[in-house]
């Protein structure tokens, strides 16, 4: 039977930094944010409800949804957030369960599902393990400004549209630290796949 991970954490926490991690070992890394971006595109179901509900104005000129203008309308207003959630979600767990299933079917020892919002969107049934990469305040929002190149007003509202890490810290079942370099996370993280019983031997 094949252990599935639940790999959470906060916007620009370093889950992508950890997933390299996991791929580096040949470990199946399920994205919702890209089965996310997928269900989105022109012409699925989820991009028609989308349309529907926010209209034209969110569309590029080449029909396909403006992300930025999307973000710029959920980050700052929370039903129209639970809008989106509940076009887009659904999508996004058929997909990811399907790429589990077929894993299991491989007989992988292991899978990981890569979900930012995993204890938001009580996903933690999809899941044998959760493990959570932490990072404090100050390193969140200096990594989110840096990456997104965003205003600090822009990243702070992303930053709270989503659980605080110190309350995930409690739901989680093991945590990484992610403030330090990436050396002391892939530390952390082979002891955390020994304590999870994992004995892939390509650790290295
Ligand atoms: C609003 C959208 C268009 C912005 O797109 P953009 O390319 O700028 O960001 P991207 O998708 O790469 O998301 C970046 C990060 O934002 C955070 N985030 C995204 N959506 C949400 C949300 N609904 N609530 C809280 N945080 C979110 C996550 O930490 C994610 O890793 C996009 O995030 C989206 O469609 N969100 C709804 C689907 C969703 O919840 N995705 C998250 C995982 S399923
Ligand atoms: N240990 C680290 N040291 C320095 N920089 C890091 C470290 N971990 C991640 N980063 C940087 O911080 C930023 C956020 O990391 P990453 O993209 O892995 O986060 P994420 O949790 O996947 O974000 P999101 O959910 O928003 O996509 C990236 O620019 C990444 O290069």
């Amino acid at each position: 039977m094949s252990l599935v991970i639940g790999l959470t954490g906060g916007i620009a926490s370093g889950k992508s930094a950890v997933s390299n991690l996991f791929k580096e070992m040949d470990i199946t890394v399920v994205d919702a944010d890209i089965e996310a971006r997928l269900a989105v595109m022109k012409g699925e179901s989820a991009y028609v409800k989308i349309l529907a509900e926010f209209g034209e104005d969110i569309l590029l000129d080449n029909g396909e949804i403006d992300r930025q203008r999307l973000g710029s309308i959920i980050f700052y207003q929370e039903e129209k957030r639970q809008i989106l959630n509940e076009i887009v979600h659904p999508e996004v767990r058929k997909r990811m369960r399907d790429q589990v299933e077929q894993a299991i079917k491989n007989s992988e020892e292991v899978v990981v599902l890569d979900i930012p919002l995993l204890f938001e969107s009580k996903l933690t049934y999809m899941v044998d393990k959760t493990l959570l990469v932490y990072v404090n305040d100050e390193t969140q929002l200096k990594r989110l400004i840096e990456r997104n190149n965003l205003s600090e007003g822009d990243a702070r509202a992303r930053i709270r549209s989503q659980m605080p890490l110190s309350d995930k810290i409690k739901l989680a079942d093991a945590v990484i630290d992610n403030n330090g370099s990436i050396a002391d996370t892939k530390k952390q993280l082979l002891e955390i796949l020994e304590q999870f019983g994992i004995t892939k031997n390509n650790h290295n």
